[in-house]
């Protein structure tokens, strides 16, 4: 049977999905841990693809400031959150990121909504946590958490609908109880998260070094990889990457990592012209629009549009001469 060769497509060989690639890397002990810088949108995303990161975490925290103007309080939809993660992950699909999913954004079925829609972005991983609704950052005070129960059927929900989907999509676990109940229940609650079926365990807001060796001295035999958040700051313990990997995490992640420097910066320049009434060049005029259109692709579109705009020409040039 001879093909149309206006239909025939190019076989192609389907790419390894973020989410198995991201498997492979956290059984891999030369890779871990996987140090995740917190983006938040396009920008932030492409200057962290340009240095190399081979896995990103896009922040809740992050989202909430650069898409709502407001702080980490919950009020960031899950629309909002899968459109960025959608954003985020297509930049360069082949890095994998782990995005917030906070409470899963309602009951069971939101939350399974949410999973379906964060797997069709191309996420990797994703957390899920124990706050009530309205959460808050796992750094603020006066945080609450909804009884085991829910947040089990949370958990459930999640990995129920991740099979239901054939993905293998990272769940991540998150607990804020420690803050809240303590460590002993903040532990219960993740091994009950692991037994409903989660990949990964994350206690939030550890303060002390010993309960994050405690955390890895009981998940790592159980073959669970531990998450460590580190937030510039804020009261979380603070460890190095190479801590980190003797004491046996497997991911951590940093999610004011773009978001505190971009701050102050802008802020900076913003005070230094509202002052001087001119612009600052910081860097002696390298920060052209050329350049700066680099990091976002300059190149690469400007090189499919010549060739489009070649082969338009041919192709008409073509058909004008077999007529
Ligand atoms: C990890 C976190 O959920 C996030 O949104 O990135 C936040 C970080 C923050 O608010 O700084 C958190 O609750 O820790």
């Amino acid at each position: 049977m001879e093909f149309n060769k206006h239909i025939a497509l190019a076989a192609c060989e389907a790419p390894l999905r973020t989410s198995t690639k991201l498997r492979k890397m956290l059984a891999d002990e030369s890779k871990v841990p996987l140090a995740c810088p917190g983006v938040y949108d396009g920008l932030s995303t492409r200057i962290a693809l340009s240095c190399e990161f081979p896995v990103l975490y896009l922040t809740g925290a992050g989202i909430s400031a650069s898409r709502t103007g407001m702080a980490d309080l919950g009020l960031t939809t899950m629309t909002e959150m899968a459109q960025t993660a959608a954003l985020v992950c297509n930049l360069n699909p082949d890095v994998p990121v782990i995005v917030d999913a906070d409470t899963g954004y309602g009951g069971t079925l939101n939350v399974s909504r949410t999973v379906k829609e964060y797997i069709r972005a191309g996420v990797a991983a994703f957390h899920l946590e124990d706050q009530v609704v309205n959460k808050k950052c796992g750094h603020l005070e006066g945080k609450e958490v909804v009884a085991l129960d829910e947040y089990i059927s949370r958990i459930r929900a999640a990995v129920k609908t991740r099979e239901q989907l054939g993905s293998d999509i990272v769940v991540i676990a998150r607990t804020d109880a420690l803050a809240v109940t303590g460590f002993d229940d903040a532990l219960t609650r993740l091994k009950a998260a692991v037994a409903a079926g989660a990949d990964v365990a994350f206690m939030e807001a550890i303060k002390s070094k010993d309960e994050a060796r405690k955390l890895c001295e009981i998940f790592n035999p159980m073959g669970v990889p531990v998450m460590y958040g580190m937030v510039q700051g804020s009261q979380a313990a603070r460890i190095s990457v190479s801590e980190a990997k003797q004491m046996g995490l497997s991911i951590i992640v940093y999610a004011g990592m773009c978001l505190a420097p971009t701050m102050r910066a802008v802020k900076q320049a913003l005070m230094a012209f509202k002052e001087n009434g001119d612009c600052e060049f910081y860097d002696d005029g390298k920060s052209s629009p050329k350049e700066f259109f680099k990091t976002f692709g300059l190149e690469d579109l400007q090189r499919f549009d010549t060739q489009v705009k070649r082969e338009t020409a041919k192709v008409l040039k073509d058909s004008a001469e077999s007529v």
